[in-house]
């Protein structure tokens, strides 16, 4: 049996960019990892039972079945965030499942290999597109060139320890927002700026910056968020909205806020592990 912890990733901003292979399917961005997410336990078994987000296991064993004789699995996951409000915790299950797989049946792979499998179900289930390599690696991080792990690329910036403040409001549909394609169009254009301009000044402070700014001009900032914002800019370094979420986030030198019922993390800067 193999157990693994994935952190969630919370996604500031980001632009699509669509590639006929979906391994080089993804998207460029940035995002900062925490340290809640899924844990997520693999056990070969004479049945396949899926105790958690099983769209999402599903797809993976399927995926991996294309290329390995995976037989039965018992997957497990554990999830320590609200599924839907951008969070990543779709990747998260993926990349559990998918690195749960490969350990527990010693398959000749990488472990981005294995993450490469996590990207594929996430690309075909349209539940994610840059969350997996943010996810495995940890930290803030600037995703530069789009892609499954072995195909992507990354830059990080360098941060202390930090509290993550996180208020969730509700769901967004992912899947709903990645084939809306003039929806799309828009993000791209503002996304791909943002990403310029945060390699032009790769600061904490710039993210959040270039993450608050995104969000509001792609039109996700409702009043009710826009409140929630001001209120985590008094009291934190800088907020903004989670990709894809109604949910706001706040990067703090400390736990204190004045808000109720929010979820309270810190920067994970290891990524995904074995437990
Ligand atoms: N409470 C739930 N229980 C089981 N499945 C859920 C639940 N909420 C959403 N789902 C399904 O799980 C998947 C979640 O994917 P989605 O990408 O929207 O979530 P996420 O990864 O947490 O958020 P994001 O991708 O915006 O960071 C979707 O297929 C959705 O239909
Ligand atoms: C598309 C996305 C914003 C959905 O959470 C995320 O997967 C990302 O940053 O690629």
């Amino acid at each position: 049996m193999v157990s693994v912890f994935v952190p969630s990733h919370i996604t500031g901003f980001f632009q699509v960019v669509d590639h006929n292979n979906p391994l080089k399917k993804g998207s460029r961005g940035a995002g900062i990892v925490i340290n809640r997410g899924v844990t997520t336990t693999v056990k070969s078994s004479n049945k396949t039972k899926i105790d958690g987000l099983e769209i999402i296991a599903k797809k993976v064993i399927e995926v991996m079945k294309r290329y390995y004789n995976i037989g039965n699995i018992k997957v497990k996951h554990e999830i320590d965030v609200p599924i839907g409000c951008g969070l990543g915790v779709s990747g998260a299950c993926a990349l559990g499942t998918a690195i749960g797989i490969a350990k527990e049946l010693k398959l000749p792979i990488t472990l981005n290999q294995a993450a490469d499998f996590a990207h594929l179900a996430e690309v075909e289930l349209k539940t994610g597109l840059g969350d997996v390599i943010a996810e495995l690696s940890g930290g803030l991080v600037i995703r530069t060139r789009e892609g499954a792990p072995s195909y992507g690329k990354i830059d990080k910036i360098i941060v202390p320890s930090l509290y993550v403040i996180i208020k969730v409001l509700d769901k967004i549909n992912t899947p709903a927002i990645l084939k809306d394609k003039l929806y799309l169009e828009k993000i791209n254009k503002i996304g791909e700026k943002m990403l310029k301009k945060i390699l032009i000044q790769p600061s904490l402070k710039n993210f959040l910056n270039l993450s608050s700014n995104f969000s509001k001009k792609i039109s996700i900032v409702t009043p009710e968020i826009k409140d929630i914002m001001d209120i985590m800019n008094e009291e934190t370094i800088g907020s903004s909205v989670a990709m894809l979420g109604k949910t706001i986030f706040g990067i703090s030198e400390t736990p204190e806020t004045s808000l109720d019922d929010v979820i309270i993390a810190k920067i994970d800067f290891t990524g995904a592990r074995i437990l």
